[in-house]
């Protein structure tokens, strides 16, 4: 766990009002994520939390309110947040030409993991994709895909990650072991973001959900988060 002097702030909203040139979505929002939070982000479909994603990470712009990664504008191209930011916030553009084992190389030897071909091995075994290490990404089935996305995500070094309903397409008991493992990187201080429709999500890895309804937001803890899911 990290001690006071080692936290900071990754991520802030403040007043943050979210939507469409033609329709307001949701807000004022205000958010804040430091070292080792767990924040899910809930709400019934269409109720926002895609473009709350979106709007934080600037590739959709705010109706009004403020953004900052570390205090400073963000800026998704940024060096500092390439190294400390791992995002999987859609289905992911694959390179078609190359191997499942070649993307997740791509990703390690990208971010200079040590002893990435290990750890390629390793995220193949996890994600139980070795008997598709050769495959081409179009030879998959949508739930090895994403497998693979998930893999590519976890493989680099990252302080945050920010997910978009990572559970989608994965069966029960790799969402269970997937959920243990983002247990303890928080452990390790990694913070979560995540948007979710997955109670377990919730009560296994994170701390807080925010609940999007409406106009507003409301802060839940994550039982009363999981609840709501299960309604
Ligand atoms: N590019 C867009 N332009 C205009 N409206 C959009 C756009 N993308 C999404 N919307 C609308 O914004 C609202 C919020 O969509 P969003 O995808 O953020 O919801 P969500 O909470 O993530 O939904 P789900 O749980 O179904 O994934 C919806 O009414 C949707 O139709």
């Amino acid at each position: 766990m990290a001690t006071e002097s080692e936290t900071r702030t990754h991520l802030e909203a403040r007043g943050l009002v979210i939507g469409y040139p033609e329709r307001t979505i949701c807000g004022p929002l205000n958010l804040k994520i430091g070292t080792g939070d767990g924040l899910g982000i809930i709400g019934s479909n269409g109720s926002g939390k895609s473009t709350l994603l979106a709007t934080l990470l600037g590739r959709t712009p705010a109706q009004s309110g403020e953004t900052a990664f570390r205090g400073l504008p963000l800026d998704e191209d940024s060096l500092d947040f390439r190294r400390n930011v791992a995002v999987q916030v859609s289905d992911g553009a694959f390179f078609e030409e190359l191997s499942v084992a070649e993307h997740l190389e791509m990703v390690a030897r990208g971010h200079s993991v040590p002893g990435w071909e290990k750890k390629v091995q390793n995220e193949l075994e996890f994600f139980e994709l070795t008997t598709v290490a050769g495959h081409l990404p179009g030879d998959l089935s949508s739930g090895q895909r994403r497998k693979l996305l998930l893999a590519a995500t976890l493989i680099r070094p990252a302080e945050l990650l920010i997910l978009d309903e990572p559970e989608q397409r994965l069966d029960l008991r790799i969402r269970q072991q997937f959920y243990e493992r983002l247990a303890g990187l928080r452990r390790e201080a990694v913070s979560i973001l995540a948007v979710t429709h997955d109670p377990a999500m919730l009560r296994l890895c994170l701390d807080q959900a925010l609940l999007l309804d409406g106009d507003t937001g409301e802060y839940l803890e994550s039982e009363r988060g999981a609840q709501w899911l299960e309604r």
